[in-house]
């Protein structure tokens, strides 16, 4: 459970109690409470923090905006103080992640399906949901704000979201839990409800793990998607940054140019490019790429599917430090410039093209003879990395699957066309969806035939890695997981082109 940040509050001071007090010490808009004296009417305060969740929740169910780039956008605005902006945090995320589990427990409490509750007034019954029962927020504080702010979206909605909301208040997390399984018909819908996951991906991740033999791992990943990933840096190598240099600074177990560090945003923001917050996993799969093999002085190498660039800034890293040639393809133009962004501190000059990578062109890039290496990071349903877009996992559908898949064995050819004989192309995802992942591959592997040849991908991978890692399945594909390597689920799957020509199904 989490703790309250915001820290140093008097007691609660709810509206029958002088709730005009401003909880997180800052104003806010009017309320429309009385004071019961027969003067004007008294403002109804709520803090600041719960006004910038609630700003924010409404935001991604209303314009479809992603809470990661809004929130810290409306924490500047409100002005809010680092503790209050922790606060806003914590609300914002663990609702998001947890609004499965809270949906059924308000059901239970309301009696109704939350599809016959105001979408504004179950927003707040939700951020209520996740104070009472996964934060140390004092209930009267949690109850008398949420009510307050359900008076202000909805006043109607007031004395119906008071009761809710005590009747949540009086059961226990652990009661909770038994009572929303109690009524679920599978082991996947008591998993999906109790870990706050779509019933569709709680049986992918059960296959994913089945697939590598870890099947009993599921519980584990679930919780996992539900905690806050720290934030991790990559220091990029060979351009002077020192680790030590960063106050704070930890290796990770992992990879070995990353690390946590105090302040690590600012740490980032004030090194010039030459240090990158990056998930540790997404480096490990960059580098299985530039060490799959000793690198030959004036190799070519190609980052296929490369907004907004997190892995070309490693790759262009790698290629400056042992004289090979990097160019980027990206299909969206604005991401095209993040990824120019993101090579900003690299002194290499890159070719950052805007285009269909399913339609690139070896030669027109600068590799006439075709690349030495390429890395196809394909778009994908992003389900290995659920920690860190809280909201993604109510917005993915399984239909996106299929219309991915085809999207991805049209670019892995693509990317196989582009290699020159002997060269190695880094298949990966920042998904664990076997369709996605092995579907994907095999689907590669019986067009292309003899053409492409699997590598040891695991060898490599365990060779980057500062420690070994407890990697499951066949060494041709290496998968990586939050709750056994604290990464997002990336996959990885090294190839190596072995002929010129492309078989007739891969052209
Ligand atoms: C998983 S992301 C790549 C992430 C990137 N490697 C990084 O580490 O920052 C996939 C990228 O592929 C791009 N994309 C989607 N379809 C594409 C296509 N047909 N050709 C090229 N890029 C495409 C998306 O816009 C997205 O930026």
């Amino acid at each position: 459970m989490n703790a309250e940040q915001g820290g140093g509050r008097g007691p609660d001071s709810g509206p029958g109690a002088g709730g005009g007090r401003d909880r997180g010490g800052r104003g806010q808009g009017p309320a429309r409470s009385r004071s019961g004296r027969g003067g004007p009417p008294r403002e109804e305060r709520v803090a600041p923090a719960r006004l910038v969740a609630y700003d924010v929740l409404a935001a991604v169910r209303t314009d479809e905006a992603y809470a990661n780039l809004l929130l810290p956008v409306r924490i500047r605005r409100a002005g809010l103080s680092k503790a209050d902006a922790a606060l806003a945090t914590e609300l914002t995320y663990g609702t998001l992640r947890r609004q499965g589990t809270y949906d059924r427990v308000i059901e239970l409490a309301a009696g109704r399906p939350t599809s016959a509750i105001d979408p504004a007034v179950l927003d707040v019954l939700r951020l209520g949901a996740h104070q009472l029962l996964a934060t140390r927020v004092p209930t009267h504080a949690a109850v008398n704000e949420q009510v307050a702010l359900a008076r202000r979206v909805e006043p109607k909605a007031a004395g119906f979201a008071n009761a809710v909301l005590r009747t949540i208040s009086r059961t226990s997390p652990e009661g909770w839990r038994e009572l929303i399984a109690e009524g679920t018909r599978s082991d996947e819908e008591r998993l999906a409800r109790l870990e706050s996951h779509p019933e569709w991906i709680v049986r992918a991740f059960r296959a994913a793990l089945e697939h590598e033999g870890r099947g009993d791992e599921l519980e584990a990943l679930l919780a996992a998607d539900n905690a806050s990933p720290r934030v991790n840096l990559a220091v990029l190598p060979g351009l002077g940054a020192d680790p030590d240099d960063l106050p704070g600074f930890e290796p990770d177990r992992y990879s070995p140019i990353g690390g946590v560090a105090d302040d690590a945003i600012a740490a980032a923001e004030s090194s010039e490019g030459r240090v990158r917050v990056q998930d540790e996993g997404s480096q490990l799969a960059a580098l299985a790429l530039t060490r799959a093999a000793p690198v030959r002085p004036g190799e070519r190498w190609l980052d296929l599917c490369a907004g907004p660039g997190g892995k070309t800034a490693v790759l262009a890293a790698e290629a400056a430090a042992n004289d090979a040639m990097l160019a980027a393809n990206e299909l969206v133009p604005a991401r095209a410039d993040l990824v120019r962004t993101a090579i900003a501190g690299v002194p290499l000059p890159v070719e950052v093209r805007v285009g269909d990578g399913r339609e690139v062109d070896a030669a027109a890039l600068g590799a006439p003879d075709g690349f030495d290496r390429v890395l196809l990071d394909a778009p994908c349903t992003g389900l290995g990395a659920l920690r860190r877009r809280p909201e993604a996992r109510w917005r993915k559908a399984p239909s996106d699957v299929a219309e991915l898949t085809r999207l991805q064995g049209e670019l892995f050819d693509a990317a196989v066309r582009a290699l020159a004989p002997g060269g190695i192309l880094a298949y990966v995802t920042c998904s664990p969806h076997t369709a996605e992942t092995h579907g994907t591959l095999n689907a590669a592997l019986q067009r292309w035939g003899g053409g492409i040849r699997q590598l040891d991908t695991q060898a490599v991978v365990q060779g980057v890695a500062r420690h070994p890692l407890d990697l499951a399945g066949a060494p041709e594909t290496a998968q990586l997981w939050p709750h056994r390597h604290g990464t997002d689920a990336m996959f990885v799957a090294l190839v190596q082109r072995t002929t010129t020509d492309a078989p007739e199904a891969a052209r």
